[in-house]
């Protein structure tokens, strides 16, 4: 697979989850970026699926860029196996970073973090600050509820049925890095201005 797009950010647990598929879906993920030439952006913590994602791409020969903030060092311990590792003062500055450096978004199965970043770049593209995409890992319909939760604002007035678009649901890792292969870089918006707004 040739690489159209530099980076993709990973948002995942910081905890492996009940089921093997996670930890695998998080391995094949990391892998399948390292062999496509794709950078893999993340939280930069070594424990649970981030820790996975990230071991799998460096085993894999890829290029790994962790954004860790700085309280979050020890609690999340720092992955120190990384290409590059950048430490920021808050939460907010870490997804701000994520978010310019990536040209898409995989959210794979974890907990209320994940649904925190999941939701945050999804409400900015329904803002119109990006156009990236946004792909949903739906492994074993872990998320099933979660996007049960966002038919349902739709269903009730809350949410437009285009803004309920703006993610993407694939199955697996296989469809995830077959999708990448369709994107090409997001060049439409300067991401520095929009980071301004976020
Ligand atoms: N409130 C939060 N905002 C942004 N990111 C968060 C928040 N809480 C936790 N996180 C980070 O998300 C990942 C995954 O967390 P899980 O709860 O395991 O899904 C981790 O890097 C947290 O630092």
């Amino acid at each position: 697979m040739s690489a159209r797009i530099n980076a993709a950010a990973v948002f995942c647990g910081s905890r492996f989850g009940n089921m093997s598929a996670y930890k695998e879906t998080a391995e094949a993920v990391g892998a399948g970026l390292a062999q496509a030439g794709i950078h893999l952006v993340y939280g930069g913590g070594y424990v649970g699926l981030m820790g996975a994602v990230a071991d799998s791409a460096i085993q894999a020969g890829g290029r790994v860029t962790g954004i860790i903030p700085e309280f979050l060092e020890s609690r999340e311990v720092m992955h120190r196996g990384v290409t590059e590792l950048i430490v920021t003062d808050s939460m907010h500055t870490r997804k701000q970073k994520m978010f310019s450096l990536a040209d898409a978004f995989l959210i794979l199965p974890g907990g209320f973090g994940t649904f925190d970043e999941l939701m945050e770049i999804l409400t900015w593209k329904q803002l119109q600050l990006h156009s990236k995409p946004i792909l949903f890992v739906n492994i074993a319909n872990w998320a099933q509820a979660v996007l049960a939760m966002l038919d349902e604002a739709v269903s009730q007035g809350f949410a437009s049925p285009e803004a309920r678009a703006l993610i993407e649901v694939v199955p697996d890792a296989a469809a995830a890095l077959r999708r990448l292969e369709t994107v090409s870089p997001s060049h439409n918006r300067d991401d520095a201005e929009a980071a301004a707004r976020m």
